[in-house]
């Protein structure tokens, strides 16, 4: 699929899911340009009645007052439909980013900063929030807007009409001068303010080194020039604004005084500015209601200019290749094994080798081996994480990239070196939102990695709010065990799971490791853990990325 195909793929979804809004939103644009209009017309009718010394009746006094509310009213329900359907449109986009997160390969978050995949999510999913919200939608029902009091502008008075026209066009251009240099200075402004606001706690956190090193000066200075900066940005955006209100006021009083200066010249003027002393008041109200669209039609311009760029990153991450396992691979007898494995990140620099061996079930084997020589990344092919450039990966007889995201906790538990937090309560740390897990199956997994006193002390037992805080270095560790072993997997994959554990902890962690390992084949990297735990094997990974194994 093409690059733009995927994201109008996207909006097109949202667009048929809310046809109703876009078709109300359609109708409420429509009403309130054409609302807006109507108020002046009914004060030109009443001030020509005026003049004329007859009586302005109370309906009329009415149907102006009520056209005014009508038409704010609209206003308002337009704005409100725009920022709904903005929001679905951005809450549509935001979904597909998700989705396609999920289905990304594990090298893609590799070989990406995760800055800029963050930025995905956050900037450009604003960019396009604002797009739909005070963008292409408002810019449409802004167009009419002028259009609507241009056409009535000539239809009253051709000469007012001409006049406004050629002003326009200037007036516009002037505004989107001023709008993109109030934006470049205001852009500068929020750049030193985050250089602030990254300067001030690194200066605390540093404080101490900062009085050793004597480079309070220097500290100083530094955030001086970016206070300078932030100073000559704000001062710079005020004079445009102080510039910019007067220009558009000092040009309203020039038309409306070019239209009465001509219209007073003589009757062919007249006839052409078509002036009554109504007319030109309604002229007037048009003249003053033109502004504000032309105005905002330049920040809206800005905002679709900003969003081009939003568009361009969020095609470009749509369009990413996704995860594609195969679906099958040969079957094996063997719980775990590797068949002629050849794997590197980069396919020019392989990391493992023909690697071949395989385990039974039941069985305790150790993954040993120099820094750097692949161990880990063989338990990042059993998870599945990757795929092998050539030879087969099986887990319990399946290949680990076929195994569906609710089946993989039931086939192994994986622990890490260190744990890693979800938000929510401590029970949410054991089963990760899987409401499938019974209390019974949580009860188990916690007296399994000996967590049970520890739960019991704290104030709501496992419905207690997560703080890792709470939690030392090595009782994380038991959470990670639990986590591991609560849905009962037959393989348990334990990486270097003590490394940084002191030896009374370590040994609280391999006494529930022992509880936890009982019935299921076990993977261990760590030649520590090997016999502590009872391992029977251990296979030495060489730097070839090849493998010896010996008995213990
Ligand atoms: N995501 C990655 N992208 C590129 N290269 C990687 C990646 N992860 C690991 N490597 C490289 O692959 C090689 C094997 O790494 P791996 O972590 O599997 O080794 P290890 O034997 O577990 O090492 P250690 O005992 O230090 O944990 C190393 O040279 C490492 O630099």
């Amino acid at each position: 699929m093409r690059n733009h195909e995927l994201l109008r793929k996207s909006l097109r979804k949202v667009i048929s899911k809310n046809k109703g809004l876009i078709a109300g939103l359609t109708l409420i644009i429509a009403a309130s340009v054409f609302s807006s209009l109507i108020p002046p017309l009914v004060l030109e009718r009443a001030v020509n009645l005026l003049t004329d010394y007859r009586d302005v009746s109370w309906g009329l006094a009415l149907l102006y007052f009520l056209f005014i509310v009508i038409a704010d009213i609209l206003e308002s329900a337009q704005n409100a439909s725009i920022t709904i359907f903005g929001q679905k449109v951005t809450h549509g986009i935001r979904s597909a980013l998700c989705e396609k997160l999920g289905r990304l390969p594990a090298d893609y978050f590799h070989s990406h900063e995760s800055g800029k995949i963050e930025s995905i999510f956050t900037n450009d999913g604003d960019a396009i929030d604002v797009l739909y919200s005070d963008g292409v939608v408002s810019m449409i029902a802004d167009l009419f807007k002028v259009i609507g009091i241009l056409a009535v502008i000539f239809t009253r008075s051709p000469g007012l009409g001409l006049l406004v026209t050629a002003v326009t066009p200037l007036l516009f251009l002037f505004t989107r001068v001023c709008q993109k240099r109030a934006n470049k200075a205001q852009l500068a402004n929020r750049r030193a303010i985050a250089r602030v606001n990254g300067h001030v706690p690194e200066t605390l956190r540093c404080i101490r080194m900062i009085h050793v090193l004597h480079a309070e000066k220097y500290m100083e200075d530094t955030y001086d020039g970016y206070i300078r900066e932030s100073y000559d940005a704000v001062e710079k955006s005020n004079l445009i604004d102080s510039i910019y209100s007067p220009v558009i006021l000092l040009t309203q009083a020039c038309v409306t005084a070019v239209m009465m200066v001509l219209a007073a010249k003589g009757d062919a003027w007249r006839s052409f500015f078509g002036i009554s002393v109504g007319t030109a008041v309604a002229m007037m109200a048009y003249v003053n209601k033109i502004f504000a669209p032309l105005e905002n039609i330049g920040m809206e311009i800005q905002n679709i200019q900003s969003a081009a760029a939003a568009i361009g990153h969020i095609n470009e991450f749509l369009s990413e290749p996704e995860w594609n396992p195969a679906d099958s691979c040969p079957e094996q007898d063997a719980c775990v094994s590797f068949q002629h494995v050849t794997f590197g990140y980069e396919k020019e620099h392989p990391v493992l080798n023909d690697l071949s061996f395989s385990v039974e079930r039941g069985e305790m084997v150790t993954f040993a081996g120099r820094t750097g020589a692949g161990k880990t990344t063989i338990f990042r092919l059993l998870t599945g994480l990757y795929e092998p450039d050539s030879g087969s990966v099986n887990l319990a007889g399946r290949c680990p990239c076929s195994l569906r995201p609710e089946e993989k906790r039931k086939v192994y538990g994986y622990v890490e070196q260190s744990f890693a937090p979800v938000p929510g309560t401590v029970r949410d740390q054991i089963t990760i939102y899987d409401t499938g897990i019974s209390e019974e199956q949580i009860r188990k997994a916690v007296r399994l990695a000996g967590l049970e006193k520890i739960i019991d002390g704290l104030p709501s037992g496992l419905d207690t709010p997560m703080d890792p805080q709470q939690f030392s270095r090595g009782q994380l560790q038991l959470l990670s065990i639990a986590r591991a072993v609560v849905t009962d997997p037959a393989i348990l994959l334990l990486d270097e799971v003590t490394a940084s554990l002191d030896a009374e902890t370590e040994a609280r962690v391999i006494r529930a490791l022992k509880n936890s390992s009982e019935g299921r084949t076990v993977l261990t990297i760590s030649h520590r853990l090997s016999a502590a735990l009872g391992s029977t094997r251990i296979i030495e990974i060489s730097e070839q990325g090849k493998n010896t194994s010996s008995e213990i």
